[in-house]
């Protein structure tokens, strides 16, 4: 069997679309969504991705403000930054760009952030809404998973899903969204004994770990769903998932390339949950 390719340039495409006719209905009322981004030190890794996102933005009509900052900005100058951004009538959105300099407190300025403008999903509210099943923004990577599953037609009840990796961003939130569709859930990490002995009982597998050629082709059930959220870099600099993606597409019905997979669904979730904070705020004054 030769796995199909689930193409995340191709849906984002789609799903950006769609995204446009929701921001010119936004327009028509008199509003336009706005994100604000900020971005603290000069990583040259994160300045790419950024200046993605803006670009993404202005792709779908979404106004956006880049905010940088020298490494060297204290924790207390972000906070006062992101409170004036909490009131902002102009700003819908607010993503402040992981990792921030050791000096910084991430999950202190994530919780400053108004959880109503917290596109990425991160704050404890949000987290907490996930938990217990209430309305809140999906972190961006998982829900962008769960759009691609959506799209090949992946009925989840019943089925065995594993996800690989507990972090708060990706792993742990991504378990849950399955949970919410009536998969069986497990979840590995490092300190999981016999990796590929839960792996091969997956019939969706997710592998968030960072690490690459983590899922070799005898780890994974023959005709499994194989999501690889992994952003790593060879020693050649070229970028490749955790998944052996040659050998695993021998194995896999369905998988996702690195790049051209998770990672524009990620930044177009990101541009969904800006779209969906703009309509909330029209459709609930008090919100
Ligand atoms: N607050 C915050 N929110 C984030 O969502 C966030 C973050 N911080 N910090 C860094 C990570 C990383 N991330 C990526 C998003 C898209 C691609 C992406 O589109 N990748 C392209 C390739 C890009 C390339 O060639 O380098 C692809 O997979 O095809 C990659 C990485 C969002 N992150």
């Amino acid at each position: 069997m030769t796995a199909q390719l689930i193409d995340g340039v191709a849906l984002s495409r789609q799903l950006r679309a769609a995204l446009r006719e929701r921001v010119a209905a936004l327009n028509g009322r008199g509003c336009r969504p706005g994100l604000a981004v900020i971005l603290v030190g000069d990583d040259p890794a994160s300045q790419v991705y950024v200046r993605n996102k803006v670009k993404a933005c202005a792709e779908v009509g979404i106004h956006s403000v880049l905010q940088t900052h020298p490494a060297s900005l204290t924790e207390q100058a972000l906070l006062q930054h992101i409170d004036a951004l909490n009131a902002d009538p102009a700003i819908h959105g607010i993503l402040v760009q992981l990792p921030l300099p050791p000096h910084i407190d991430a999950q202190r300025v994530i919780e400053a952030i108004a959880p109503d403008k917290d596109v990425d999903g991160f704050h404890v509210a949000n987290a907490g809404a996930l938990m217990v099943g209430q309305p809140g923004f999906r972190p961006c990577t998982p829900y962008g998973c769960m759009k691609m599953l959506e799209h090949i037609g992946c009925a989840l009840r019943g089925k065995h899903a594993v996800v690989i990796g507990r972090s708060n961003i990706v792993g742990k939130p991504m378990a849950m969204l399955l949970l919410q569709a009536h998969a069986t859930v497990t979840i590995c990490h490092s300190a999981t004994a016999e990796l590929a002995h839960h792996t091969r009982q997956a019939d969706v597998l997710v592998a968030a770990v960072g690490r690459p050629a983590l899922v070799t082709a005898d780890m994974v059930k023959p005709g499994a769903v194989v999501i690889d959220v992994g952003m790593n870099r060879d020693a050649t600099g070229k970028l490749c998932g955790d998944v052996d993606f040659e050998g695993v597409r021998q194995v896999a019905s369905w998988i996702t390339p690195v790049p051209g997979g998770v990672g524009p669904m990620t930044i177009t979730m990101l541009l969904t949950n800006t779209v969906e904070a703009a309509e909330r705020r029209l459709t609930t004054p008090s919100f």
